[in-house]
């Protein structure tokens, strides 16, 4: 009976203090070994998501691996509807029970160009509140993730889109482009999710350098300091690396490698979550410099003039 409960209550059972306490039941009722019981866990549920399409999300049936492909041309710029759409599919993947997420991009030679300079460039009060908070949000369930994660960098990977990178656990990257945190550059201080993000991936000194300069490294150079864990020759071996990584969770309990990660990342989302109006404020205030505004607008200029 109590099978029959989870197997038609699989979405129900998802959060992972819910899985705890019925495990803890469960096995006290059933005297089961806790290993057993993971083991009658109902198989997982794939699902086709809904389209959209600025966010294609594609389910492997036998591994349960997601690829999750942004689709906005010609760069990727992080809009508020991108990350609207990026929020959903996260949501989406957590609810699912998948057995791990590969982002990358539909763009041949772009993972993502980073926030869209629109968003940043004479912005509306109201609307860059709503861009922001969901900025937040999906750093939040990308970096927070239950699920393992990985990038599949196709293509240049400036500011905003290396940050999504190394919201990931693993990144393998195609030779001749660029990634790095170019924030400074633009006059733009870097926000505190992002610092935790970037410390979590390069020492606290290679964090400090980058972001403090503003360097947009090659793929080569990105390995040697460790913001990437891997270079493959094209797009689809990129994928197919991530996935080797993410099958190596196959042998490990999904229960232990959740809350590990979770308890190593707990301080940077807490830190987050305690402060999102202020990390707002701080970002606005920053942004609507006169003189930071003048940067920006230039650089649009000369994006355009190319
Ligand atoms: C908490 C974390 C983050 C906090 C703050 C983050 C700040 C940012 O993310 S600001 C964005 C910073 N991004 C960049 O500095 C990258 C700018 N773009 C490029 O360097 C190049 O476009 C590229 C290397 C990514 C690609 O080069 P490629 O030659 O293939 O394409 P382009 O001809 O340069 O661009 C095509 C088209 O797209 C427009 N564009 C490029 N980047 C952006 C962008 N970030 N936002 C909006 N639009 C962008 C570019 O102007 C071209 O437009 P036109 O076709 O109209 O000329």
């Amino acid at each position: 009976m109590l099978l029959t409960l989870f197997e038609s209550h699989t979405h129900f059972f998802l959060s992972m203090f819910q899985k705890m306490i019925l495990t803890k039941i469960i096995s006290n009722t059933l005297s089961l070994h806790k290993k057993q019981l993971i083991e009658w866990l109902p198989a997982v549920r794939y699902f086709s998501s809904p389209t959209n399409p600025l966010v294609n999300v594609d389910v492997n049936d036998k591994s349960g691996i997601a690829v999750v492909t942004m689709n906005r041309k010609p760069v990727n710029g992080l809009s508020l509807e991108l990350f609207e759409a990026m929020s959903k599919a996260l949501d989406d993947l957590e609810n699912n029970r998948i057995r791990g997420a590969i982002l990358t991009s539909s763009c041949p030679t772009v993972f993502s160009a980073g926030l869209d300079l629109n968003e940043l460039y004479q912005p509306d009060k109201k609307r860059f509140k709503a861009f922001w908070t969901t900025f937040q949000d999906v750093w939040l369930k990308l970096y927070g993730s239950s699920f393992p994660t990985a990038a599949a960098i196709n293509g240049h990977a400036p500011a905003g889109g290396c940050f999504l990178a190394i919201s990931c656990e693993y990144r393998v990257m195609c030779p001749d482009y660029k990634i790095g945190l170019n924030e400074t550059r633009l006059g733009i201080i870097a926000p505190i999710f992002l610092r935790a993000s970037m410390r979590n991936t390069v020492s606290n000194r290679e964090a400090e350098k980058a972001l403090t300069l503003g360097t947009l490294y090659s793929t080569e150079d990105a390995l040697k300091i460790g913001l990437i864990d891997e270079i493959a020759i094209y797009k689809v071996k990129a994928i197919e690396r991530c996935e080797n990584f993410l099958a190596q969770f196959n042998n490990v309990s999904s229960i232990a490698r959740s809350f590990t990660k979770r308890s190593l990342r707990q301080k940077d989302l807490e830190e987050l979550e305690n402060c999102r109006e202020e990390d707002f404020n701080i970002f606005w205030s920053n942004l609507i410099e006169p003189s930071v505004q003048k940067q920006i607008g230039d650089y649009m200029q000369s994006l355009k003039k190319k």
